[in-house]
């Protein structure tokens, strides 16, 4: 028998996912209210225009403009506007006022986290983001709570739905990006500024999350190392699934020793990486998302699912509601942020991974050894080297050949720096691709 006064829950936003939220609390209420032991009841909708068309018939009479006032009195408000303003600004006075917040606006928490919990953490309420991480796939909660007992080594994965879905979609349909992200900004995957995803902020934010969680360490988004997906060419695509590999674009935090300092730190980088086909990650399709978490006890663990999507999203925000209802009802202490770690956070030339290098060099005798020096100079050691294609020889000129290069693991900053030498070169015409491997 549920006998606990009903709670009331207030929505900002329905758009892709707002909607699909106000949707399951209408249409699931009995079935949430037995498993929380007290009903909830949709207090109203934020909406910017009241007439606009949205993907789930709302009650005309739940829909206002005035977000400030819906939040008076709420028990739980769920943020799903998206934006730093005034998502920011909304989310403070509702924890002011003692109200459980729950948002899946990771833009916000990368950057304004550290105010937001402790604006919680001051009144005793709780802020719950498991959606701002990997959509549908439960990954915040199993960080916080499931190995809240273990110590996280690495996070290795893809957390951004729609270039997934792009890659994905050159890689399979030949699709240009342009054609690919129109398709999944009509899905509902994009951002509403898709810049945030091709550009990798999206992928970014959501590492600065996971490493700040994993690590308890504060990771500001800024300190992401991040490259996106908009230089990657069709070309590039093409040519890596003839090789054998996928391009992915990943998100990965790790605990590393500074190669300078020698002393621990962590370090979170986004980029486009080559993946090889018989890798796990070469098969997660659309704007699904994978994410590995190595953990010192538990050893390698995978979380797979949903990453984007209206309804997939809401089920990660109506999970959230429980949690936070549930604690009304039967109390508890919730759950804090720790940065207790406080580990410095590494510069991208820390890593140690592969790089692919694509190059046009003169086509003549010795060019090949030339280039092998270079990398050995720098302390880069080649795992393979291929001549690719042959270009025909112009009258009177010499003739240029493609270079394939793989290297083995390395750090970075010597990466780097052998690329820069190779391009200065005067036996290579042009550098025309860089990619890194994982996973190799
Ligand atoms: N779409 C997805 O697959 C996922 C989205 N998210 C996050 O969820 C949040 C919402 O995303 P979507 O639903 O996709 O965005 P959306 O752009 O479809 O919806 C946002 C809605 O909020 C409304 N809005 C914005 N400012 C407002 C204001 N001041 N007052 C009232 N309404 C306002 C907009 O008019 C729009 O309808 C974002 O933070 C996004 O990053 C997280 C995971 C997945
Ligand atoms: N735009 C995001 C939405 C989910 O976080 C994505 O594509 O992953
Ligand atoms: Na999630």
């Amino acid at each position: 028998m549920i006998d606990y006064r009903p709670l009331r829950v207030a929505v900002l936003g329905a758009g892709s996912v707002g909607a699909q939220v106000a949707d399951q609390l209408l249409t699931h209420r009995d079935e949430l209210a037995a498993r929380i032991g007290a009903g909830l009841e949709l207090i109203g909708v934020a909406v910017r225009d009241l007439d606009a068309p949205r993907d789930t018939a709302i009650p005309r009479e739940l829909l206002t403009t005035d977000a400030e006032t819906l939040i008076v009195g709420a028990d739980i408000v769920v943020e799903l506007m998206g934006g730093l303003e005034p998502a920011r600004t909304l989310i403070l006075q509702a924890l002011a006022s003692g109200a459980d917040v729950v948002t899946a606006n990771k833009a916000l928490l990368a950057t304004h986290g550290p105010e937001l919990f402790e604006a919680a953490a001051q009144v005793g309420a709780q802020l719950y983001y498991e959606a701002a991480v990997g959509g549908a796939i439960p990954i915040i909660r199993p960080l916080r709570d499931s190995l809240a007992g273990d110590r996280v080594q690495r996070i290795l994965g893809i957390v951004n739905g729609t270039t997934n879905f792009i890659l994905d979609r050159m890689d399979s349909h030949g699709e240009s990006m342009e054609e690919a992200l129109a398709t999944a900004t009509a899905l509902g995957y994009a951002e509403a500024d898709p810049t945030a995803d091709v550009g990798g902020y999206d992928a970014a934010q959501k590492a600065a999350i996971l490493a700040s969680l994993a690590f308890h360490t504060l990771v500001p988004a800024e300190a992401v190392h991040r490259e996106g997906i908009t230089d990657i060419t069709l070309e590039q695509v093409v040519a890596a699934r003839k090789a054998g590999y996928v391009v992915k674009l990943l998100a990965i935090c790790e605990l590393l020793d500074d190669p300078v300092t020698g002393k621990p730190g962590v370090l979170a980088r986004v980029h486009p990486a080559l993946v090889p086909l018989a890798h796990p990650l070469a098969a997660v399709h659309g704007a699904n998302n994978a994410i590995f978490v190595e953990a010192e006890a538990a050893g390698p663990l995978m979380f797979y699912g949903a990453g984007a999507g209206g309804i997939q999203t809401a089920s990660a925000v109506l999970g959230d509601v429980v949690s936070a209802a549930r604690r009304h009802v039967v109390g508890g202490p919730g759950v804090a942020e720790s940065t207790h770690a406080d580990l410095p956070v590494l510069p991208i030339s820390a890593a140690t991974t592969r790089y692919q290098i694509s190059l046009t060099v003169a086509d003549e005798p010795g060019v090949l050894a030339t280039v092998a020096g270079i990398l050995q100079q720098h302390g880069v050691s080649v795992e393979t080297i291929q001549q690719a294609v042959s270009a025909p020889v112009g009258s009177g000129s010499v003739g240029e050949a493609t270079l394939v290069i793989g290297t083995h693991e390395a750090v970075e900053a010597d990466l780097a720096a052998t690329v820069a030498a190779l391009s200065s070169s005067s036996v290579v015409t042009a550098v025309t691709s860089v990619l890194r491997g994982e996973g190799l």
